[in-house]
């Protein structure tokens, strides 16, 4: 059985990112919130864009007060009012200053700003009763943050509040980024139902799609959602080969162990998919199946789909399939959609344990909790109650999953551990 290490590296090499030529789009400004950059962004204009007071006060010539004090105060005449936003109409000439805010435009003639709290104002007149520090104190110079032409944002940014201003502030209105990964989800079982049905005996409710669904979107992919899928070969078929050709990647859930009724796998070969793995030596999820389908160029009936397709078959067990979607999928994911290697994930934490963790040891094991700041010092604390795969309900308000390497069967409360954080 392959290690996770090793099925994290087969998978990975199977993620390939998406094309930055044709697989961007261009959105206005807002809409570029929570995107990825597919080109990078150069500004034509300077930050600051003019030379501008950083305080309410006093634009002076340095040399005019460099040598004042309380005691010795420099009186100069003022020739005008620069509020932000208004261009300065008179040079400054030496005995003189102009009064100015924060954020206005410092007129020609004067090097420095004096903050009005070291001042006092007699009618016209301002007297400087502390000399400044050094010339250009509190000048904000133009292009002292950014020179324009220079690269603003690169290729793999995600687009948050930060990125936002900064887009704004170089007036890029018009955003060139990847379009969203197109994933399509479907849930396999014949036990299955949605949650708005009766309930016959026997049957369960599907809440792998639903899960499943809320984590793509919520990442900022575009979920699919192909219903749910009967243990009959020839649905799975049809759904399977639909979902390849419509999908950059496609997650299903069960069927892929053992059992009489588990045909993903067969179905995944039969259409032509390269079966990479078959089962990994992770607790939950050991019976994750990847296969790869090879779409060769784009065509005209699927113009806006990658070349290839991944595939994800996920165990039927509602944690299993969380954790080998947090675990292999996230990552595969974010490579595919275009963010930066640093951002791929899946992101370790190590931290305190604050109860004693128990595995059998034979397979890495992911025990599912929440992850506490307590004094300064992460901590973890497992989620009480039995920690079987099929028990989603104690997955509720889970933050990190606790690693215990496949060789490691105790670990003790007070030692520490890495633990995965996991993406809402
Ligand atoms: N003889 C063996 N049996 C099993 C093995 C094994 O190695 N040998 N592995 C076990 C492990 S580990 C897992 S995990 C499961 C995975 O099974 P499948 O992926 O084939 O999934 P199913 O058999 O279809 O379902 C398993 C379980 O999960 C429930 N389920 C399925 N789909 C959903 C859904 N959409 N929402 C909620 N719950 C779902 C299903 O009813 C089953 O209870 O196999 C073990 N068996
Ligand atoms: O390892 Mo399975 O994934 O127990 O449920
Ligand atoms: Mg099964």
């Amino acid at each position: 059985m392959l290690s996770v290490k090793e099925a994290e590296s087969i998978v990975l090499n199977l993620a390939q990112p998406l094309d930055s030529q044709r697989d961007v789009e261009t959105v206005d400004l807002l809409a570029a919130s929570g995107r990825i950059l597919a080109a990078p962004v150069t500004g034509s204009l300077d930050f600051p864009y003019w030379d501008n007071s950083a305080m309410d006060g006093y634009a002076v010539r340095f040399a005019d007060v460099e040598n004042c004090s309380a005691e010795k105060p420099i009186a100069l005449d003022i020739v005008e009012d620069i509020p932000a936003g208004y261009q300065p109409q008179h040079t400054v000439q030496s005995g003189q200053a102009a009064r100015i805010f924060t954020g206005a435009v410092m007129p020609a003639g004067a090097d420095t700003v004096v903050m009005q709290e070291e001042t006092r104002r007699e009618g016209d007149r301002i007297f400087i009763l502390v000399s400044p520090e050094k010339p250009q104190a509190f000048v904000r110079h133009k292009g002292a943050f950014y020179q324009a032409g220079t690269t603003l944002l690169t290729p793999g940014t995600v687009i948050n509040a930060p990125e936002m201003a900064v887009l704004a502030t170089a007036q890029c209105i018009q955003v060139p980024v990847y379009r969203r990964l197109r994933v399509a989800i479907f849930s396999t079982g014949d036990e299955l139902v949605s949650p708005d049905e009766p309930l016959a005996p026997g049957k369960l409710v599907d809440s792998n799609q639903y899960a499943l669904t809320v984590l793509l979107a919520q990442m900022g992919f575009e979920p699919i959602r192909l219903g749910i899928v009967p243990d009959n070969e020839d649905a799975l078929n049809k759904v399977i080969s639909r979902a390849v050709a419509t999908a950059d990647v496609v997650l299903s859930t069960g069927g892929v162990s053992v059992g009489d009724y588990d045909y993903v796998e067969k179905i995944l070969a039969d259409l032509g998919g390269k079966v990479h793995i078959s089962s990994v030596a992770i607790k939950p999820g050991k019976p994750l199946t990847v296969a790869a389908f090879k779409r060769g160029e784009k065509n005209d009936d699927s113009p806006s789909l990658s070349s290839d397709c991944l595939y994800f078959g996920l165990p039927g067990n509602p944690v299993s399939a969380l954790v080998c979607c947090w675990r292999f999928v996230v990552p595969a994911l974010r490579k595919i959609s275009g963010l930066g290697e640093d951002a791929w994930g899946p992101e370790f934490v190590r931290v305190r344990c604050q109860a004693e963790l128990r595995s059998h040891g034979r397979r890495e094991t992911y025990v599912w909790g929440k992850l506490h700041l307590v004094a300064g010092v992460w901590e973890f604390e497992p989620a009480s109650g039995s920690q079987n795969s099929a028990n989603l309900i104690n997955l509720a308000n889970t933050s990190g999953l606790a690693v215990l390497p496949a060789s490691e069967t105790w670990i003790w409360p007070g030692e520490f551990v890495e633990v995965l954080k996991v993406s809402h």
